[in-house]
């Protein structure tokens, strides 16, 4: 089954309505890059207002450590996810699960750096360039993703429910990222679109006989 994560969460309702059509996933973005940025008080209110067995993830981009840390203690996120040129030891140093993302935007370049975080509990391959925010709905080469890495890779970039069935087929994911792709404006879900876009997912995975 190829899990979803549906990113930029700002408002209470979209998060639970992901959560009910069946997303695994939930990101929340902290970074003052971000037009999807949430505060503590939205975020701690998205997080509670959750069902078990929904993952929060709380994404940060070349950020204070201190801005890490206060979210750590009051969202209490299951996972962190890092966009910048944090180190594998920066992303380490809070003890917490975290993804790291890399950007395709340079295209076969890029992978190299794919062996830089060994700690990362997953890889998300995102389609922006290096240096960019996430969130543009920028797409890469699916075919470069690679096989024969141990940890999970998470695919990135440009989503939506028009094309990801294509993509998981030649990406071979362990995970799908959404953010613009299911959005009306940035940070707004579109209730349509988030549900066309899960049902894509499913739908993939039961045409290829993934139980
Ligand atoms: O979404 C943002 O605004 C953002 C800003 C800065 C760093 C990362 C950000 N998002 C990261 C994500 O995980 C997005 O879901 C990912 O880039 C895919 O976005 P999209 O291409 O719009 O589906």
């Amino acid at each position: 089954m190829t899990r979803i994560k549906c990113c930029g969460m700002t408002r209470v309702e979209d998060a639970l309505l992901a959560a009910q059509l069946g997303a695994d996933a939930i990101g929340l973005v902290f970074t003052a890059r971000s037009r999807r940025r949430v505060s503590v008080a939205q975020a701690q209110a998205i997080v509670h207002a959750l069902p078990p067995f929904v993952s929060t993830v709380a994404l940060f981009m070349d950020d204070a450590p201190a801005l890490v840390e206060e979210v750590i203690a009051t969202v209490v996120p299951d996972l962190l996810q890092f966009h910048g040129g944090e180190s594998d030891a920066w992303c380490a140093q809070f003890g917490h699960r975290y993804l790291k993302a890399i950007a395709m935007g340079e295209g076969a370049a890029a992978l190299a750096r794919l062996r830089d975080y060994p700690r990362a509990a997953a890889l998300l391959l995102d389609g922006h360039g290096l240096g960019e925010a996430g969130g543009g709905g920028k797409a890469f080469d699916w075919s470069l993703m690679p096989r024969n890495l141990v940890q999970p890779l998470v695919l990135a970039g440009g989503l939506h429910a028009g094309n990801v069935a294509e993509a998981i087929r030649v990406a071979r994911p362990w995970a799908v990222d959404v953010a613009s792709g299911v959005e009306s404006a940035p940070g707004i879900k579109d209730a349509g679109k988030l549900r066309d876009f899960i049902a894509a997912v499913r739908a993939t995975d039961e045409g290829e006989g993934t139980p």
